[in-house]
This record gives structure tokens, sequence and C-alpha cells, in this order.
């Protein structure tokens, strides 16, 4: 996808399993909105295919979009309507819509449900929006960013509804700027930088197995880390940033734990604590791409 001279979306390549949740996580311009428009049918692809339910979000259309519910970056409704009018008239439109007033006591739109949608804030637009993608009861929902701007109460019970309609066979695919959205909330994630996915897995495949952990232990400053590190498997480093603690770098299994606990205990040293971290999302994407997410 090109807009003008510049390539938005270059290459990218991803694939839906149905009743799943995938997040397209990246940092701002990534290409994330114009990929999710490129899928919902808003944007025809310059080069490339797309198939949506095994049909094109262009020529299909018609066929498409009482299949798909679509939550927009912003926009989606008229300025004057009022946001409970709005819910109602877009469950009317579809043939099995969901409890409607469930919907609005779930996402909190009681408070705000007789306010003019240009009145909402950003917030609550965001809350409307999310119910107006899901409220009929679509296949596949299409979430631009579903969490931006909420509150921690309303992106939980954001999560727990998409959890809920993921029990139900919904397959979702969203993109987020949020790891913590992205570690919890998907069974899949597909990191994208400058239009191309840099990597691609399950949450924990991303920051678990082939991702580097650290090691933390805290114990009496000044013990021998070159000694350390000889004791243990060769991609394995140890130092003492700090006089007293102590980090080590590489794959922590249970048995890299052991062996460096032993190795104090053997040098008569009283460990004070013991921390593994394990490499976040935002860890991976660091060493992916050098640059922070946000
Ligand atoms: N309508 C447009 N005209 C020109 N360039 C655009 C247009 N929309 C997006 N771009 C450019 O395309 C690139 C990808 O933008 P896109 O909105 O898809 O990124 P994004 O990952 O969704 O970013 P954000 O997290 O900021 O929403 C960016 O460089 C952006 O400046």
């Amino acid at each position: 996808m090109r807009y003008g001279d510049v390539a938005a979306v270059d290459g990218l390549s991803l694939r839906v399993e149905t009743g799943t949740i995938t997040a397209i996580l990246g940092p701002n311009g990534a290409g994330k909105t114009t990929t999710i428009e490129t899928c919902e049918g808003f944007r025809r692809p310059h080069q490339g295919t797309v198939r949506v339910l095994g049909l094109d979000p262009v020529a299909d259309a018609t066929e498409l979009r009482p299949r798909v519910g679509v939550m927009l970056q912003s926009g989606g409704a008229w300025l004057g309507v009022r946001a409970e009018e709005m819910l109602r008239h877009m469950a009317s439109l579809h043939a099995r819509p969901l409890d409607t007033d469930a919907l609005i006591e779930r996402l909190g739109i009681g408070s705000f449900a007789r306010t003019a949608y240009r009145r909402l804030s950003g917030g609550e637009k965001q809350r409307l929006s999310l119910a107006m993608a899901m409220v009929g009861r679509p296949e596949l929902l299409f979430l631009d960013e579903p969490s931006a701007g909420l509150d921690p109460q309303s992106r939980r019970a954001t999560w727990d509804l998409l959890v809920e309609l993921r029990e139900q066979g919904v397959t979702t695919v969203l993109t987020t700027h949020f790891m913590d959205e992205a570690e919890e909330l998907s069974d899949a994630v597909y990191i994208v930088d400058s239009g191309r996915v840099i990597a691609a897995g399950t949450p924990r495949e991303l920051t678990g197995a082939d991702a580097r952990n650290t090691l933390h232990i805290v114990a009496p400053a000044g013990l021998d880390t070159h000694a350390l590190a000889a004791c243990l498997p060769p991609a394995t480093t140890a130092d003492e940033p700090v006089p007293g603690q102590y980090v080590v770098t590489g794959d922590i299994s249970p048995g890299l734990v052991t062996q460096v606990t032993t190795w104090f205990g053997e040098h008569d040293v009283l460990v004070e604590s013991v921390l593994v971290e394990r490499r976040s999302l935002e860890d991976r994407f660091l060493d992916l791409t050098g640059k922070a997410l946000r």
C-alpha cells in the first residue's frame, strides 16, 4: 500500500486463524491502520492479495459487511446522534444482534447514553465505537486501537468482552501500541515496523523460548563474575553492573538458576534475592529494531 511516494505497507503477510485474537503491534506510522483498513475493504492494495473469510474485501464488500464488525480509530457515527440511539440503530441493521442493554451495561455506556456523539469524551466515543463494532454479533472483528484512551476499568471490561467473544468463536484482529494488551489478550502477535512484519508468534514464543531472559541476584559485592560465567553454558553472560547486584543473561532455565545459586553457595555466599525477569514484548521489539514502541 502506497500513499504517493510513501510505501506504508510493503510485503506484509499475515494469516489469522478462526476463533483467535490476533494483535498487530507496532510504533506510530508502522502501517497498522493501513493494514487493517485494507482488510476492511476501505483501501484497495496496490499489490498483493487480501482475503477475508475467503472473500475479497473490496469486490465482495456487500457479502462481507454483515459478517464483519469494524471499529475505526475515529468517527463512525453522526455528530448529533445520541450514544444509545446510534447503538440501537446499529443493532437494528443486523439479523441477530447482541443484547444491546447488556452491552450498554458491560461497557458503561449508560452514563452517557443520552449524550450527543459530538459531546462525548474520547474514552466514551471509544467505548461506543467498540459496542457498535460488536453489536451485530460479527464472525470477525477488526478493532483499531480498541483501548487507546480508555481508563483501566474500561480497558479491563473491553478485554473481558473480547475473551468472551472468542469463547463464542468470534475472531478478532486488533492493532495496539500496548504490550500488555498484546501479551495478555492475543493468541498471535505480529510485530510490524516500517510496513513489514519483523516478528510473529504467540506472545510466549516472542518473549520466551528464543528471547534472552535475565536472572537478577542480590549478594555481597565483588565476586568473580568471570569465574561464574565460566561455569555456565556458552551463551550465558554474568555481570555485576552495580556492586552487589549480579545479572545473568541467557536461556534462564530451572537448571541454570540452580547452577547459579549453587555457585554462590559453593563460594560460601548467602544470596539475598533471586529474580527471573522474562523479556517483555517491548524488550523483544527493542532487540529487533533498536527503538521503543512509543
Ligand atoms: N492518507 C495518508 N496519506 C499519506 N500518508 C499516509 C496516509 N495515511 C497514512 N500515511 C502514512 O503511512 C504510514 C503508515 O501509517 P498508518 O496510519 O498505517 O500507521 P499506524 O501503524 O496505524 O500508526 P499509528 O499507530 O500512529 O496509528 C505512515 O508513514 C503515515 O504517515
